[in-house]
């Protein structure tokens, strides 16, 4: 299946400069969605996570159907002030913004495998945040699967050498 003929490139949303890949294309195409999510999974099987983790709000979209395919449980990752219970937080930027994560302090148990999924890697802050996240919980990092890959960010720079990254489409 040709994946990348299913996301929709928007010029200069949300600012000036950025084409932004748009995956409700791709999300509202059934057969597509449900292929492409087969495709991580196939990934993330061999690497037998405890548990994938996806970053708000896209990365529900991919982290969640993978973990129930998979049968492993989801843990979120939300921007600051929107998870209930004790959390920990860090700061991050992206191509066009800049924010803060957080994740329950109870979401990873120390030495689970954590599997991170997200619909798209750009400069990689989100990941290196998320991936802080669960370090900082004890979680160890098994793999990172991403459904689109803007290589001309280098975001797989920043996520160190032994990272195993798996992406789908890209640009
Ligand atoms: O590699 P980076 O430069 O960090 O960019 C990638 C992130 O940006 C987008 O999320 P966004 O923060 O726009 O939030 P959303 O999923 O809620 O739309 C996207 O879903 C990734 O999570
Ligand atoms: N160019 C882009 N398209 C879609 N989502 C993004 N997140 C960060 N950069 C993006």
């Amino acid at each position: 299946m040709d994946f990348k003929e299913k996301i929709r490139v928007i010029l200069d949303y949300p600012q000036e400069g950025v084409r932004f890949k748009d995956i409700t294309t791709l999300l509202a195409d059934g057969p597509a969605y449900r292929a492409a999510i087969e495709r991580m999974v196939e990934f993330a099987q061999e690497k037998k996570p405890d548990i994938i983790v996806g970053p708000e709000a896209r990365g529900f979209v991919v982290g969640c159907p993978l973990a129930v395919q998979m049968g492993v449980g989801f843990a979120p990752v939300r921007k600051k002030g929107k998870l209930p219970y004790e959390t920990i937080q860090a700061e991050y930027s992206l191509e066009y913004g800049k924010d803060a994560l957080a994740m329950h302090k109870d979401a990873i148990k120390p030495g689970q495998r954590v599997l991170i999924a997200d619909d798209l890697l750009a400069t990689g802050g989100t990941i290196k945040t998320t991936i802080d996240l669960v370090q900082k919980l004890g979680g160890e990092i098994v793999g990172l699967a991403f459904l689109i890959e803007l290589t001309y960010l280098n975001g797989r720079e920043k996520l160190g050498s032994d990272s195993d990254v798996f992406t789908l489409i890209q640009y």
